[in-house]
């Protein structure tokens, strides 16, 4: 019964195989790549995989790529992927969003992925959910599932190419995190990794504030993303970078549906 996760972002597409559609199942195989290679995954990085029986993804990079994987997927398999869409409630999660429905799917998984963490960890608490991508999203869970709201910033590679393009003096190369940095290289990456930080710090803020005073558990802070390991070494909390939580919430998700 293996199961193929498929999460499709505006940078990369990640890809899990699993024994089976359940969160702890043994992973058989995994890998990335990026947009613009997605037509040679049949002929490339597939092409040995064993028939998975059942695929499900997330997708926020429109309704083209979608369609591009799902050739892909026709060419090998005679198996039609399913997508997450974002709803009022699945996974053990509540959607607070205005609109559920327009909640990043990446997002949502990510939610349930955090949950499923939270549950299997011990008493529930809250969960600040923080995914470092081509965005940023620092999404707030509370200890009862509940998604309060989050934040949407650009991820470092935006916010580099937005100063490189909007100035004449700044296409410099990358530097390090500073306190104080002291040339243009250092200024640009501490300026943008404080700029993550501080948003995740402060959410982190209000989350506690929102959940402390009838939450005898802090918020757990679970980061992700291909840039996660980039910024966590700058982040003033206690956090844990959690590779496979959109994995984890696309499994959860799986496991409910077929358990339904
Ligand atoms: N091999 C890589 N090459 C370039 N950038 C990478 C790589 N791995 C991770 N990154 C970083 O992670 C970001 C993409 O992370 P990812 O989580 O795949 O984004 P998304 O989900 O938005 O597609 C890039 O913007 C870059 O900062
Ligand atoms: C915020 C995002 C662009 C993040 O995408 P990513 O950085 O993972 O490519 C994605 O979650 C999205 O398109 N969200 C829809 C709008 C919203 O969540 O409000
Ligand atoms: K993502």
């Amino acid at each position: 019964m293996s199961f193929l996760a498929i999460d499709i972002g505006n940078t990369r597409l990640k890809w899990a195989l699993y024994a089976s559609p359940q969160p702890g199942a043994a992973l058989l195989a995994h890998g990335a790549v990026f947009l613009e290679n997605i037509d040679q995954l049949a002929e490339r990085e597939w092409q040995a995989l064993p028939a998975p029986h059942s695929i499900l993804g997330c997708n926020v990079a429109g309704d083209a790529i979608r369609r591009r994987v799902e050739e892909q997927v026709d060419e090998l398999w005679e198996i039609e992927p399913r997508w997450v869409v974002s709803s009022l409630q699945a996974g053990g999660i509540t959607n607070g969003y205005d609109h559920p429905g327009r909640l990043g799917a990446d997002r949502f998984v990510a939610l349930i992925g955090a949950r499923w963490h939270v549950l299997a960890r011990g008493p529930a608490r809250p969960a600040l959910v923080v995914m470092v991508g081509t965005a940023v999203t620092v999404d707030a869970l509370d200890q009862n599932g509940h998604f309060l709201g989050g934040l949407i910033l650009p991820g470092h590679g935006i916010m580099l190419r937005a100063l490189e393009g909007g100035t004449a003096g700044l296409r410099v190369p990358t530097g390090e995190v500073r306190e104080f940095p002291t040339n243009t290289s250092d200024a640009l990456t501490s300026g943008g990794t404080y700029a993550i930080t501080g948003a995740i710090e402060r959410m982190h803020r209000h989350l506690s504030q929102r959940c402390g005073p009838h939450c005898p558990h802090a918020p757990v802070t679970l980061m992700t993303g291909g840039a996660g390991w980039k910024v966590a070494p700058a982040l003033d909390l206690p956090h844990e970078l959690v590779e496979s939580l959109i994995f984890d919430g696309i499994l959860s998700l799986q496991s409910h549906r077929l358990a339904l």
